[in-house]
């Protein structure tokens, strides 16, 4: 059974919005997101999740639009951030600190220093070194900071290998032994509280086992913990649900068997459940709206050149992943294979190969779905392209967030080679 709600515009709306219109108002390529679909998603999983004591803590790096991190403050979302830089685009979105979990193997001495100053609710660390970072941090600072072991379960998530985290091999968490020997040595740490365990396997995935494993090893160790003693208050289970790109092949997790499978999981455990979508939540929510500059035709293929490239949404360039695509304009025209590229120098900016189309002609606008998680937010300014803008539409309104970056911001902090110092 699955879940999988479609929020493709119908006949080129999204959320009540006309994106032609709207592209008639905006440069392209813009990302436009669906305040209603995100409303939707949150909504589904908090409803699923009644009866837990469980917190949701948005994957800031899928989406730090602070249009969308402002709609999930208001839905009471916290965030799950990676660092200082997502922690000041949770906070201006009015996401408050006591709901911000801080993870990421790199955490430097100063951001650990800012996000305890801030009063980020809990870190989730990965290393031997950062306890005691944080551990000499927090006694500077005269404070005592949450925390909770990132445990790696060695559980294959049969995800996209770039983007699978919880196997041994990955480098993310620490293995189950080194954790316990953090349990029983908590005394050398008295200024961290260490009172939680976190996994988070991977992303994209589209199946219930490796949640289920990863889930039993947890919860193995909860009880080991706990019958030693240890007071466990937090179990964060990480992101990781998948969606659909590929409207007819792509068959997510229905919401309510993985949160079936975490309370079967984390049976018996009565603390505080902490959950961190990302892709989840913002993915199929948003669309790159995107115009045809030519279209050329090769020695051997056919090209539609977009003005939208890799620099803005680089899955395809990275993952070789595919995202459904559909030309907005508003006849029918006879299907026609294109490879779809961006104007970017690199073979690699390459949306779809051989993707059958509707025809398409310069000056046309194509939609590129499935572009709300891990779209802008990897967007770059390679081939110094500007940042694109983002919109967020609301039942037939919109509100820019992120006008597109001009040139002159784009080139802000970069000055010629005029001061030289000695060295
Ligand atoms: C620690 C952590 N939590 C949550 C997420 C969000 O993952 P997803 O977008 O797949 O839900 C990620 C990214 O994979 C992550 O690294
Ligand atoms: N950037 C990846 C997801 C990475 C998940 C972060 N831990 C994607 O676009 O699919």
């Amino acid at each position: 059974m699955t879940i999988y709600q479609s929020f493709l515009p119908a006949a080129g709306t999204l959320d009540g919005v006309d994106l032609p219109t709207l592209a008639a108002h905006l440069p392209t390529p813009f990302y436009a997101y669906s305040a209603s679909a995100i409303r939707n998603r949150v909504t589904q999983l908090q409803q699923a999740l009644k009866g837990l004591d469980a917190r949701l803590c948005f994957a800031v790096k899928a989406n730090s639009n602070i249009g969308v991190l402002n709609l999930m403050a208001g839905l009471g979302v916290g965030a799950d951030i990676v660092s200082l830089g997502e922690l000041r685009r949770a906070q201006r979105a009015g996401i408050a600190a006591s709901r911000i979990v801080f993870s990421g193997v790199g955490k430097t001495e100063e951001e650990i220093a800012a996000a305890l100053v801030a009063g980020v609710w809990r870190f989730n660390l990965e290393s031997a070194d950062e306890l005691a970072l944080l551990q000499a941090v927090a006694r500077r600072q005269g404070v005592i900071a949450r925390a909770a072991v990132r445990v790696n379960p060695d559980v294959d998530a049969r995800t996209h290998a770039k983007i699978s985290t919880g196997k041994a091999e990955n480098k993310f968490g620490v293995g189950f032994d080194e954790a316990r020997i953090w349990f029983d040595d908590a005394a050398r740490y008295p200024n961290v509280r260490l009172d939680g365990l976190h996994a988070h396997i991977g992303s994209q995935i589209l199946e219930l086992a490796p949640f289920e494993e990863a889930l039993g090893r947890l919860a193995t160790f909860w009880r080991e913990l706990r019958d030693d003693g240890h007071i466990i208050e937090s179990i964060d289970v990480g992101g990781g649900l998948g969606v659909c790109y590929r409207a007819g092949t792509d068959r997510p997790l229905a919401v309510a068997d993985y949160v079936a499978a975490i309370r079967r999981g984390l049976e018996g455990y009565r603390g505080r459940i902490v959950l961190e979508p990302g892709r989840h939540l913002v993915a199929e929510a948003g669309v790159l709206v995107t115009r045809v500059i030519r279209v050329k035709h090769g020695q051997e293929r056919d090209f539609l050149v977009l003005d939208a490239a890799m620099n803005d949404l680089m899955r395809p360039a990275l993952y070789d992943a595919w995202h459904d695509m559909h030309p907005l304009h508003a006849e029918p025209r006879p299907l026609q294979r294109y490879d779809v590229v961006g104007p970017v120098c690199e073979t690699g900016d390459t949306f779809a190969r051989d993707r059958q189309l509707p025809r398409c002609e310069a000056g046309d606008l194509l939609l590129i779905a499935g572009a709300g998680a891990y779209g802008a937010s990897m967007g770059s300014n390679y081939n110094s392209r500007p940042l694109p803008a983002e919109v967020l539409l609301d039942g037939g309104r919109y509100a820019v967030v992120r006008r597109r970056q001009s040139f002159e911001q784009m080139l802000a902090g970069e000055q010629l080679p005029q001061a030289w110092h000695a060295a």
